[in-house]
Order: structure tokens, then sequence, then C-alpha cells
């Protein structure tokens, strides 16, 4: 068993990394961490849980420490951090100097040139800047990311289009409320409502992807070289990210064959990846949040509603913003982590 910790316990994330730690063959959570209030309590009365899955017994009764190196032990194999990305920015290189290996879901680093962006069924190759990141930093540690919610339900999807030459991609999200978090939006602003508005997210669409989808080239990512544009909005589901998505490629692939490059998406063999990684629904209203967000338990993405259209085809796309697109996320990365020997 890998020893593991989570940076940022007690929040939203951290509730959810909790839960998909509970069980898990290879990671034995030790440690978690929180803002100094949170410091010196038991995690049961310092997380206000808000799964829905009962709270472990076995962590309710640990004791949640300060965020910084020398209040965590120093034995651990892996940090999973979920820190406001701004404390994420001050606190993570502390434990990479000291050593720690962090897989992050905070948003802070995530185009530096030197930090893996990964999705293990994408792009397991740019683990390989952590060599990089060694050699230019004065860490002993790693640091591997994983990308924005909205961006890791699209970018599955088109990296099995790219066989067919991917050149512009448009996207017009529909994202659930957990995405800002418990209070990022108050039920007075959006029930009966939709706000057509999500700050840096679109940027974070149009920029993350493109890195994603890109090769490791001399000392960074050479990124793909498709268009990307992004129109991001919150509407009142709690959970599940649903995207349209149009795509202009050099070939002309037939609907079938669209299908068939998103069912032949390679899965991988790691404990909490889903296989199939992508499930193709060929009714027409489908996927949907509410009945569709737990595919693959919450780790596969969920595609619908592919047509060709005058300028190439659109399809509809799904995932578990907090699962596949937060904590689970950060955990599958932990998991390519081990099985690749850097733990
Ligand atoms: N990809 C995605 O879909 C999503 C990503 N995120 C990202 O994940 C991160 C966490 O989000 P979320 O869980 O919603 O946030 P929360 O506010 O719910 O939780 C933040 C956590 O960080 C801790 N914390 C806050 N300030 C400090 C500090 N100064 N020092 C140490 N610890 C601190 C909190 O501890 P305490 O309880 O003691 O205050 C808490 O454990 C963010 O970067 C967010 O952007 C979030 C949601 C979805
Ligand atoms: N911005 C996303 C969630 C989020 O926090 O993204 P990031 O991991 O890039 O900070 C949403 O609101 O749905």
């Amino acid at each position: 068993m890998f020893r593991v910790g989570i940076l940022g316990a007690t929040g939203a994330v951290g509730q959810r990394f909790v839960q998909l730690l509970d069980g898990h063959p290879d990671f034995e959570l030790v440690a978690l961490t929180a803002s100094e209030e949170s410091a010196g309590s038991s995690y049961r009365a310092a997380a206000k849980w808000r799964v829905s899955t009962p709270i472990p017994e076995d962590v309710a009764s640990m004791t949640v420490t300060a965020t910084e190196p020398e209040a965590v032990p120093d034995d651990l194999d892996l940090l999973f951090s979920s820190l406001p990305s701004g404390v994420a920015e001050r606190v993570e290189p502390a434990f990479l100097e000291a050593g720690y290996v962090v897989s992050s879901n905070s948003s802070n680093a995530r185009l530096d040139d030197d930090v893996p962006l990964v999705i293990p069924e994408v792009n397991p190759d740019h683990l390989d800047l952590i060599e990089v990141q060694r050699e230019e930093r004065d860490w002993d540690g790693a640091l591997i990311k994983n990308p924005n919610c909205s961006t890791i339900t699209m970018v599955p999807a088109l990296a099995a289009l790219d066989q067919f030459g991917i050149e512009r991609v448009n996207v017009s999200t529909l994202q659930a409320v957990s995405g800002a978090g418990y209070s990022g939006v108050t039920s007075m602003e959006i029930i009966d409502n939709a706000i057509p508005y999500i700050g840096g997210e679109e940027e974070k669409m149009e920029t993350e992807s493109r890195k994603l989808l890109g090769t490791v080239g001399d000392g960074g990512v050479d990124w793909h070289e498709a268009s990307v544009s992004a129109s991001c909005n919150r509407i009142a589901t709690i959970d599940g990210h649903l995207e349209n998505v149009f795509v202009e490629t050099d070939a002309d692939p037939s609907t079938e064959e669209i299908a068939e490059a998103f069912r032949a998406a390679a899965s991988q063999d790691l404990p909490t990846a889903p296989d199939p990684l992508i499930e193709v629904f060929d009714e027409p209203d489908r996927p949907q949040p509410r009945l569709d967000r737990m595919v693959g338990d919450g780790m596969a993405i969920a595609v619908g509603g592919i047509q060709q259209n005058d300028d190439g085809f659109q399809f509809n796309v799904l995932s578990h913003n907090t699962i596949r697109g937060a904590a689970g996320a950060s955990v599958l990365n932990g998991e390519l982590l081990a099985d690749r020997g850097w733990l």
C-alpha cells in the first residue's frame, strides 16, 4: 500500500477524495490537512460532511493538521491537493521542495511548461516532464496536475477524434453548481436562471485542451494547433457538466465512424479507470446530467447527439465534474504515477 494524504481535505473536493480513497486497493489515507482554523480538530468536527455516503469512521477520528510540510508524516508516498488555487500556488512548492509527490486538482501551474497536465487515457506520456521539472526546479518531489472539470469532460472525446485531424473546436457548456463549490453560487442567483459567465473558465478550456492534446517536445509540450473557442454557462444542476461540441476536421467522417472512434477510445489498466472510457448513447436526448453523470462510477465520459452539420459535425458530452472532473481525476493520476514507478 502507498501512504497518501490530502491537502485541503475538509473542502468540497477534499471530501470527494476521502470518499474515493475509502477502500482503495493501493492507497492508504494517513494524513489530512486544512486551514489553521481546522488544524487540531478531528476530521468529523472540521469537515461539514456533505457527501451522500457516510463519512468513513476511521477517517472521521483522524486529526486534521495545518497545511505545511512539517505537519505531515515525512514518509508519505503521495499527496492529493484540493486547496483554493491562490493557497496552492503558495503552499504546493513548499511540499515539492520537501520531496513530496503531489497530484493536484488546483488550477495554478497547469500551463507551466514543465508541469505534466494529465488525463491518463489521453496523454500519459506527458509524465516524462517530471524529469524536466526536477532538473529545472529546486524540487526533490514532483507535481502533476489534472485539468479543469469542463476541459476534462471534452478532451477524451476530442482525443478519440484526432485521427480525423481536428482543425477547429467550438464548445458551449451547461455547468453544474457544484463546480463553484458549496457556497459558490447562491440559490437566489441560480434557481429559475442560467448564468452565461464563469470567470476564467473559457480561457481554461481553450488553453488546457490544446496542451493536453499536444506532444512532449524539447523541455515542454508543443500544443495542438487546433483553434478552440468556448462559451461557459452555469445552470441549476447539482453535478455533471454537459457540453455541446462542434468540430471541424481535415477528414470528413460519417456519424458511424465518429461513434466507432468514441467506442474504440482506449481505457487504462488502473484501479479506478472506467472501461469503456466513453459511453456512446444512440438516443437523441442523452446524455443528461441527472441520468448519466454516474456512468462508469462517475469516471466515464458520456456522448450522444452525434450529427453532421455544414462545417463538420457536432455531439454532446457529459461527465461528473467533481468525480472525473476533480477528485477522481487526481486519484487516477496518482494511480498512473504508481503504475509508472514514480512513487
Ligand atoms: N475541477 C473541478 O470540477 C473542481 C475544482 N475545484 C478546485 O478544487 C479546489 C478546492 O475547491 P473546493 O473543495 O470547492 O474548496 P473549499 O473551499 O470547499 O475547500 C478548500 C479547502 O482548502 C482549505 N484551505 C482554505 N484556505 C486555506 C489556507 N489558507 N491554508 C490551508 N488550507 C486552506 C480548506 O480548509 P478549511 O475547511 O479549514 O477552511 C478546505 O479544506 C479549488 O482550487 C477549486 O478551484 C473545485 C470544484 C470543482
Ligand atoms: N470552474 C469550474 C470548477 C473549478 O474550480 O475549476 P478549476 O479546477 O479550473 O479551478 C466550475 O465552476 O465548474
